[in-house]
């Protein structure tokens, strides 16, 4: 059995644990009954020992696992991963939804994409990340009375991300340690608009609005002073041409959006001005979590 789960890009400027976007880099895990327990890994964090005792996903899986079987059987767990951790390319996201879509796919349980977000939220209690996760695309997402309540927007192959992936990880917890307790009504307005107007710009495809529509307040430029080069990153991609350029999630990678003609130009020119970063193209991901019996 196998499960995939997309990146993500959460925010996408004003809309702070609101809005995201699914990506077409993904984790796999590659699960099947076996003697006994163990676990592979390849690809992003395969350097990392400790991920294999010490694994998030292997603790979400049992949580499920052990509630939804009365048997009580060994697998191997072979993990496939191209989500960097902690880069705000939703790592965390992608580890809570495939173990637990994983543990009702091993038992043979139907699981409806709605309710599997609903479960995630009991791990990440903001649905921005998530909910892209879960149904690709790009999403507003809010939680009501304990559930998402979402709309989904299919991106177009003609637009296309450009990612800026610093060597230097942020972690979502520390990240939002650096915002203020409070801000005032002039701040709260600011990104209110401009958030509705990114979200109508996404529904209308009027992807001119973007650049206006993605500017924030709450959130990049408390973050970015951690690591001030990516004031350049994202003067240098929205000059190259880019309709966005935002912190993705917590960060610390850079998140564009292009027309696909563009791209390519906009890729390089952002290698050449930034040799120690990773620069690459991807598509968009309007599928989400994935299940293969
Ligand atoms: N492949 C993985 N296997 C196991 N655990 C992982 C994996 N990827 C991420 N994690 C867990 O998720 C944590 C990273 O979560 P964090 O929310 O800080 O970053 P992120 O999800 O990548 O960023 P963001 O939420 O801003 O998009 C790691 O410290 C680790 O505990
Ligand atoms: N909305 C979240 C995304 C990262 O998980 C944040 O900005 O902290």
């Amino acid at each position: 059995m196998r499960v995939s789960v997309p990146a993500t890009s959460a925010n996408m400027g004003p809309g702070f644990d609101t809005l995201g976007i699914a990506l077409k880099m993904k984790n796999q895990v590659v699960i099947k009954p076996s003697k006994f327990h163990s676990v592979s890994l390849k690809g992003e964090g395969s350097n990392n020992p400790a991920l294999k005792d010490n694994n998030m996903f292997i603790s979400i899986f049992n949580d499920f696992y052990h509630n939804l079987s009365t048997k009580r059987r060994n697998f191997r767990f072979e993990f496939f991963n191209e989500v960097p951790m902690s880069r705000g390319l939703g790592s965390s996201s992608a580890v809570i939804v495939s173990a637990i879509a994983s543990a009702y796919a091993i038992e043979g349980i139907d699981l409806p994409k709605k309710k599997l977000l609903n479960l995630a939220l009991a791990y990440e209690n903001h649905p921005d990340n998530i909910t892209p996760a879960v149904m690709g695309g790009f999403n507003v997402a809010t939680v009501q009375d304990n559930e998402v309540k979402f709309i989904k927007k299919d991106m177009p192959k003609y637009l296309k991300a450009i990612v800026v992936i610093p060597n230097r990880p942020i972690s979502t917890h520390m990240s939002r340690k650096t915002l203020p307790y409070k801000y005032s009504k002039d701040d709260a307005v600011y990104n209110l608009s401009h958030s509705s107007l990114l979200t109508a710009a996404f529904m209308t495809e009027n992807w001119e609005m973007l650049r206006v529509a993605s500017l924030d307040k709450f959130h990049q430029k408390y973050r970015m002073k951690q690591m001030p080069e990516l004031f350049e990153v994202q003067k240098a991609s929205l000059k190259a041409g880019s309709l966005m350029s935002t912190l993705s999630g917590s960060g610390s990678t850079f998140f564009s959006i292009a027309h696909a003609d563009d791209a390519k130009r906009i890729e390089k020119e952002l290698r050449v001005k930034f040799p120690h970063f990773r620069v690459f193209i991807t598509d968009f991901d309007n599928y989400g979590a994935r299940v293969d019996k």
